[in-house]
């Protein structure tokens, strides 16, 4: 994306590839050299369809994977580097909020003991100080405060994905990676959760990277989008500008799909004939060019280099 003079780069992915051994000599390309940045106080949606390689790539800006080759640049530094101490103290600029609270929360932790827990791993306070801080982060994700001495069982589906959002915020993070995070809730619960997050973002300037499926939901939240295809960005552009500007044949056809298939694309897109080629055997040139229409010879051998066609708009396609 060419928009750094108009904002700060706070995060940075150079040249990313994960590839993971499935076999003697066979490995499948997760992450195909991504390039993408986070700028300061906005939000970076991710979306393609299941198995392209969102989550992998979220794994490496949380620092749980390494990529194979490439960097993840936090304020210049390359964090894949990280280890020790130096990465521990490093976890506190970026925090992430998983889909299922329920696989990150201990079902014998009280909601005050999740929320505080980061922040006297961190020493930032005393046990004394417990009840009242989760009490404040409670009222800011806009739960009842009584809630503190609760387990997480009792709580709702939205309720818990506030106190991950409480316990994400707690140690007051530059960036917060969200990776699929409303995808289990309600429609009515979602679009609650989703503007939550978008107030806390202005009001403490926050970086964030949302995952997620639904291009429906990904255009409401996301300043950026960026659409991913079998492990390679294929076109980056601003979300309200991503029913009308969208150029790749993948992103429009993803796009055609919310009609298809009452937005919910997690199903095969109707529009695209055949079926999403495997990892193990991505097309020579672009990885797209099996199911385009507008498919050339160049596309079948070279893989298109992502350029620039407007402000905040890049395109890896050979139709541009
Ligand atoms: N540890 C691993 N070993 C082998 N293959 C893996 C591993 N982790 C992921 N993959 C493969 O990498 C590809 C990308 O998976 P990834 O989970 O990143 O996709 P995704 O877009 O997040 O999908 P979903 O939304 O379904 O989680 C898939 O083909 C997956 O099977």
């Amino acid at each position: 994306m060419s928009v750094d003079n108009d904002f700060q780069v706070v995060l940075e992915a150079k040249h990313v590839t994960r590839k993971f051994q499935v076999a003697k000599d066979v490995y499948l390309t997760a992450n195909n050299d991504i390039n993408l940045k986070f700028y300061k106080g906005k939000t970076l949606g991710l979306v393609g369809e299941s198995g392209c390689g969102k989550s992998t790539f979220m794994k490496f800006l949380v620092s749980l994977d390494t990529p194979t080759k490439g960097e993840i640049l936090y304020r210049g530094e390359d964090i894949t580097k990280l280890k020790g101490e130096k990465l521990r103290l490093h976890r506190q600029n970026i925090q992430m909020v998983f889909q299922d609270p329920n696989s990150s929360f201990s079902p014998k932790m009280k909601i005050k003991e999740i929320i505080c827990e980061p922040l006297l791993n961190f020493k930032r306070i005393k046990r004394s100080e417990v009840d009242q801080t989760a009490k404040n982060y409670l009222r800011l994700v806009e739960l009842p405060e009584d809630l503190i001495n609760r387990y997480p069982h009792s709580l709702s589906g939205g309720q818990k994905q506030r106190v991950a959002i409480a316990r994400a915020l707690s140690l007051e993070p530059e960036v917060i990676i969200f990776d699929e995070a409303t995808s289990a809730l309600d429609v009515s619960v979602q679009k609650n959760i989703v503007d939550l997050i978008k107030k806390l973002q202005k009001e403490n300037n926050i970086t964030i990277g949302f995952i997620c499926h639904d291009i429906a939901l990904i255009a409401d939240i996301a300043d950026y989008v960026a659409v991913m295809y079998l492990g390679n960005i294929v076109e980056t552009l601003p979300g309200d500008k991503l029913s009308t500007d969208a150029k790749h044949p993948y992103t429009k056809a993803l796009i055609d799909s919310i009609f298809d298939i009452g937005m919910d694309f997690s199903q095969k897109i109707q529009s695209i004939d055949s079926e999403i080629p495997s990892p193990l055997d991505i097309p020579a040139g672009c990885p797209f060019c099996d199911r385009c229409d507008k498919v050339m010879d160049i596309c079948k051998k070279e893989r298109p280099t992502e350029k620039t066609i407007s402000q905040g708009h890049d395109i890896a396609c050979h139709l541009f």
